[in-house]
């Protein structure tokens, strides 16, 4: 399978002299399920932020289809930022806007600055954002003000943003960290369905160890800024669990016999 996305040698020293990450690499497969856990302050969100470039990298490459984005100038990061789509935890909507007219705020990175402004969409646009909800099971709230959803819907409408970019990759930053059980479910299941059906590549970091091992493909474990496990979720055994979450493992409470056979 084509490699889509490579991490080489990746440093990132925050201006306070934090040191978030040192030397990180991997790479990721095309419509490749990846997750990144790791206990909190290892460097997750940091991670994904330097692969859309929200935060620079102090050293190292970031190829995006071969293409290193750290070498890129505004314009070119601008087109090349739409085939990078990205999920929040806190969902980053515009709460007094519509359900659609969020969504289509995904499609800005292909206006210019006067269409953009205005909020001006095609006829086709809209279809294709209609249907991406209605492909989510959010067919009732098209036209609702964003504000009167729950927390799961929220973040169907921020799949559907970034999937209506056309994306070749989706960023996941604990997309699932502000829902319930429930919701976490559905979203899931829908992040899973959208790399096995549709073929997109999912990175996204998580909290929940049992519920990484449960979907990804891959897993990626850090501590302290450094990628401690890099192989397969099937591969992940309790001792490289410990190794990643120290004292905190035995807190998390995984089996992790129970949650392969899940
Ligand atoms: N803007 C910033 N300026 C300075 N230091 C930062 C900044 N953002 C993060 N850090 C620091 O960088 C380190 C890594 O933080 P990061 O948020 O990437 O970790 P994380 O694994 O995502 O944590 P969590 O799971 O709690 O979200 C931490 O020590 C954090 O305090």
């Amino acid at each position: 399978m084509i490699k889509i996305l490579e991490v080489n040698k990746i440093s990132k020293k925050y201006k306070n002299s934090t040191q978030a990450l040192t030397d990180v690499n991997f790479s990721v497969k095309e419509g490749e399920f990846v997750s990144i856990i790791g206990p909190s302050g290892a460097g997750k969100s940091t991670l994904l932020r330097c692969i859309n470039r929200l935060v620079d990298a102090s050293e190292g490459e970031i190829k995006l289809d071969g293409v290193n984005l750290l070498s890129l100038n505004k314009r070119s990061l601008q087109k090349t930022r739409v085939k990078i789509g990205m999920i929040f935890q806190h969902y980053n909507l515009v709460e007094r806007l519509s359900v659609i007219e969020n969504v289509l705020h995904g499609r800005l990175g292909y206006k210019n600055i006067l269409t953009g402004s205005l909020g001006i969409y095609t006829q086709e646009e809209k279809r294709k954002a209609i249907e991406i909800l209605c492909s989510l099971g959010m067919e009732e709230q098209i036209y609702k003000r964003c504000d009167q959803l729950s927390g799961g819907q929220k973040q169907r409408v921020g799949i559907a943003r970034a999937l209506i970019q056309e994306p070749r990759l989706l960023l996941c930053d604990e997309p699932i960290a502000s829902l319930d059980p429930n919701a976490s479910k559905v979203i899931m299941d829908q992040l899973s369905m959208i790399s096995k059906k549709m073929g997109i590549t999912v990175l996204v970091n998580l909290h929940q160890v049992d519920v990484a091992i449960k979907y990804s493909d891959t897993i990626i474990g850090m501590k302290k800024g450094s990628v401690v496990y890099s192989g397969s979720a099937k591969g992940m055994k309790s001792e490289t669990i410990f190794d990643i979450y120290g004292s905190e493992a035995s807190e998390l409470g995984i089996e992790i016999g129970e949650t392969h056979a899940s």
